[in-house]
């Protein structure tokens, strides 16, 4: 939910879009690092909300796509999705106005933690648990993420995960992304009717999700490891090969993963019903 004292941006109402920011009202401050899209940078809104900024590279994103669809974006509001704020459209390069969350990817932040979280399984079902609710909240508003994977959640303050880069694969321009068959087409994470059709939908949300939680259970190691991705693609779509327990995963925890790795999406629970899995298990302190 966007933070308390967010009014609209002083332009709201007056012929101009809520979703807009004003950029004067922006401050810049040191580089987060490199997403598909450019450099984000750590900025301040206002003197005191402090933000993340992506910065548009050219050429990199359907930018008129992604404008409209921001809109939209913005409604989308859940503890545990990171917050689109707005947008600086009307500028070159396009600003994206997010919410700040100060340890950065819930990957980097598994590699970094890897020996104390590994030995705190209760830890880790929470994490799993919150991206569950963000996802279940996305499920709800019929809104499919298309790439949830650890690198794109990210982790704040009292380590709160949230769901990040929600959609926004639909707008990347690179073919080498958005192509099942390019380099950058995050194959480990997408089931058989993805791979086979470029079918997207909240059950294979829960395929990359069950991904995910094998990602957070191994404190942040590569799915199937050095396995190239077309040999993946052989064995997962025509062996039904799936990831392995991990060492710190509870057997009950690891039947999860694997209903999200049924080879037919109707056989795979909802995120609601995934929920109710996971809340049980964190009840039962095992
Ligand atoms: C199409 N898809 C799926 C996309 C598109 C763009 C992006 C992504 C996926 C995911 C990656 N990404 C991206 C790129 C760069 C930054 C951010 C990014 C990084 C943040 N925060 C931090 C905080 C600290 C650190 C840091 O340096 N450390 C080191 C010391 O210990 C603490 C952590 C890094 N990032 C942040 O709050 N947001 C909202 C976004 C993000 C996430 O937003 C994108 O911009």
């Amino acid at each position: 939910s966007p933070p308390t004292g967010t009014s609209q941006p002083s332009t709201a109402g007056f012929g101009h879009d809520i979703w807009e920011i004003d950029p004067t009202e922006l401050e810049l401050f040191e580089e987060l690092g490199r997403g598909q899209f450019g450099s984000v940078k750590r900025g301040k809104w206002r003197k005191n909300k402090s933000v993340a900024v992506k910065m548009m590279q050219q050429g990199m994103m359907n930018e008129d796509d992604f404008i409209d669809e921001a809109k939209t974006m913005k409604m989308l509001q859940h503890e545990n999705l990171v917050q689109l704020y707005g947008v600086c459209s009307k500028q070159r390069p396009i600003y994206i106005v997010i919410e700040y969350m100060k340890h950065g990817s819930l990957l980097n932040y598994l590699k970094r933690q890897r020996g104390v979280i590994l030995k705190k399984p209760n830890k880790l079902l929470d994490m799993c648990l919150q991206v569950c609710r963000a996802m279940k909240y996305l499920e709800s508003q019929s809104f499919i993420h298309r790439d949830l994977a650890a690198r794109n959640c990210l982790v704040g303050d009292n380590l709160v995960v949230k769901v990040g880069d929600f959609g926004l694969a639909r707008y990347v321009l690179d073919d080498e992304y958005t192509s099942s068959s390019g380099t950058k087409f995050p194959i480990k994470w997408a089931p058989p009717e993805v791979l086979g059709y470029t079918r997207f939908s909240s059950k294979s949300d829960v395929w990359a999700f069950g991904v995910l939680m094998w990602e957070i259970f191994t404190g942040g190691d590569m799915p199937y490891g050095k396995i190239k991705n077309q040999e993946v693609v052989e064995q997962v779509v025509h062996h039904g090969k799936r990831l392995e327990k991990p060492q710190a995963c509870p057997g009950e925890v690891y039947d999860i993963m694997m209903v999200c790795w049924e080879k037919d999406e109707r056989n795979r629970p909802g995120f609601a019903v995934l929920e109710n899995k996971l809340a049980n298990l964190s009840d039962d302190d095992y």
